[in-house]
């Protein structure tokens, strides 16, 4: 377990540039399954979770050549679907949550998909019912194995069919939209998630043959075609760590310009942070963040009613950032609730918060209610173990604030989904130290 040790309580100042999008990388990594033909990916962030997809593609026999910083080119001609079955593969696909999204692709092409329990963060029940009503809607045969917690499904030909998903799953969605591509005749997706990571997925199937309409809202319709080919696709910037650099600039109040951020696949985030007091301005494709020397005030509602910050599909506000605004709220000028509905354990980590000194009641798993210090008081420095992505980052930048040095165990946590953070930061002046573990 390797460490990060902070001195807290420095401005920061300077440009970043985010990196490409996780959630996007591992929908689009598996696309790659669906064709013989080359596929060219820019702007793959180099991180835990894309590493251990793309080491897992070339197990199954994808050719891969990195091609430079971020790009690859990945060719699926001669997979080998017996790696499915080996101890290997239930060891390499329970790493990661974006592994399960092999399976549509290796269905719809090969006629089987397998999978052990995916991993990814541990905040809740993550279950994948929806994933796998979509594949015995199309058509396929399912069996799940509870002694190693093994899923598979099986068919000779997908067929096209009218789905209501019973929730719009994010990877449960790209699952589906992947298997249906190949499908015989017509399918549509109803209470489609509809996530910038999987309006590019659509396109990128688009540019390969795909006939897939309604990119974008929740009802997609796929018309089956017989095969894919190649293409070409660049990832856009990771809108979670775009808002993850505008927290860090709020609480620490610095001045930060985020570059190239794709403002118009923002979706609420920044009126999310606007309401929570927070100055975003708009410079071309830039963020500019003025240093907030005076700190930030939360905006109450019309009728004078305390805001509450909630998650929900898009173009719902992400509940990846959720985390990020409930730590940056305890330096506010006000109080606000925020309101996790999807995951149940992701609010816990407010007990590392509230030993820093912050004023936050954990009102049930899923509502917490936070009293802002509007920098009256600072958080005092600490010792803490990143219990998953969000919260990982969260404490870095609770620690990035606090006066005196405090220590993050368990980083590869945060390395997961933030390429080369400690490296980044310390370019905008922080004071971070990498101290490697065994
Ligand atoms: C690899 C990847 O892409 N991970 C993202 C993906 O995970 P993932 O695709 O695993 O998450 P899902 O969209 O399936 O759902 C996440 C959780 O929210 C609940 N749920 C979902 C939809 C809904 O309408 N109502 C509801 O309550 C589900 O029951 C589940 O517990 O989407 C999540 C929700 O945006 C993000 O946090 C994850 O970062
Ligand atoms: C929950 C997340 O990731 P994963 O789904 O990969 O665990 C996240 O990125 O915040």
């Amino acid at each position: 377990m390797s460490t990060f040790k902070i001195e807290g309580g420095h401005q920061l100042k300077g440009k970043i540039q985010p990196q490409g999008a996780k959630n996007e990388a591992l929908q689009i990594l598996c696309a790659v399954l669906l064709t013989a033909e080359e596929i060219q990916i820019d702007n793959i962030p180099d991180i835990i979770d894309v590493n251990k997809l793309i080491a897992l593609l070339k197990k199954l026999g994808v050719k891969i050549n990195k091609t430079g910083k971020g790009s690859y080119t990945f060719k699926a001609d001669d997979v080998n679907l017996g790696y499915l079955e080996s101890a290997q593969f239930k060891e390499d696909g329970k790493g990661l949550r974006g592994s399960i999204m092999i399976v549509g692709p290796l269905l719809a092409r090969f006629g089987k998909g397998y999978i052990p329990k995916p991993g990814g963060d541990k905040i809740g029940r993550r279950r994948l019912d929806t994933h796998f009503q979509g594949f015995i809607d199309l058509g396929a045969k399912f069996r799940y194995n509870k002694e190693d917690l093994f899923y598979g499904v099986e068919a000779d030909q997908l067929k096209g069919t009218y789905m209501l998903l019973d929730e719009a799953s994010v990877t449960g969605t790209a699952n589906i939209v992947m298997a249906a591509v190949l499908a015989e005749g017509t399918t549509t997706i109803y209470n489609a998630a509809c996530e910038p990571y999987l309006q590019q997925l659509c396109k990128m199937l688009n540019r390969m043959g795909a006939k897939i309409s309604g990119v974008g809202s929740n009802m997609l319709i796929i018309e089956g075609v017989k095969s894919l080919g190649g293409t070409t696709h660049r990832m856009l910037p990771d809108m979670i760590e775009i808002g993850s650099w505008i927290g860090l600039a709020a609480m620490t109040k610095s001045e930060l310009t985020i570059t190239n951020v794709s403002w118009d696949d923002l979706g609420q985030m920044p009126s999310v942070f606007r309401k929570i007091g927070v100055t975003i301005e708009r410079q071309g494709d830039d963020i500019y963040i003025p240093a907030h020397i005076d700190g930030y005030e939360v905006q109450n509602y019309i009728d004078g009613s305390i805001l509450t910050v909630s998650d929900a599909p898009w173009p719902g506000f992400t509940p990846d950032l959720l985390s990020i605004i409930l730590t940056v709220l305890t330096q506010a000028r006000g109080e606000a609730i925020v309101h996790q509905k999807m995951f149940e354990s992701r609010l816990f980590f407010v007990d590392k918060l509230i030993d820093m000194g912050a004023k936050i009641i954990l009102c049930d798993p899923h509502r917490a209610t936070v009293i802002g210090h509007d920098f009256k008081s600072t958080l005092k420095a600490t010792t803490m173990t990143s219990p998953d992505i969000r919260a990982g980052v969260s404490l870095l930048i609770a620690a990035l604030s606090a006066k005196g040095t405090s220590t993050i165990h368990n980083i590869e946590q945060i390395d997961r989904g933030y390429e080369n953070i400690d490296e980044r930061l310390r370019a905008i002046g922080a004071k971070i130290e990498r101290i490697e573990g065994n």
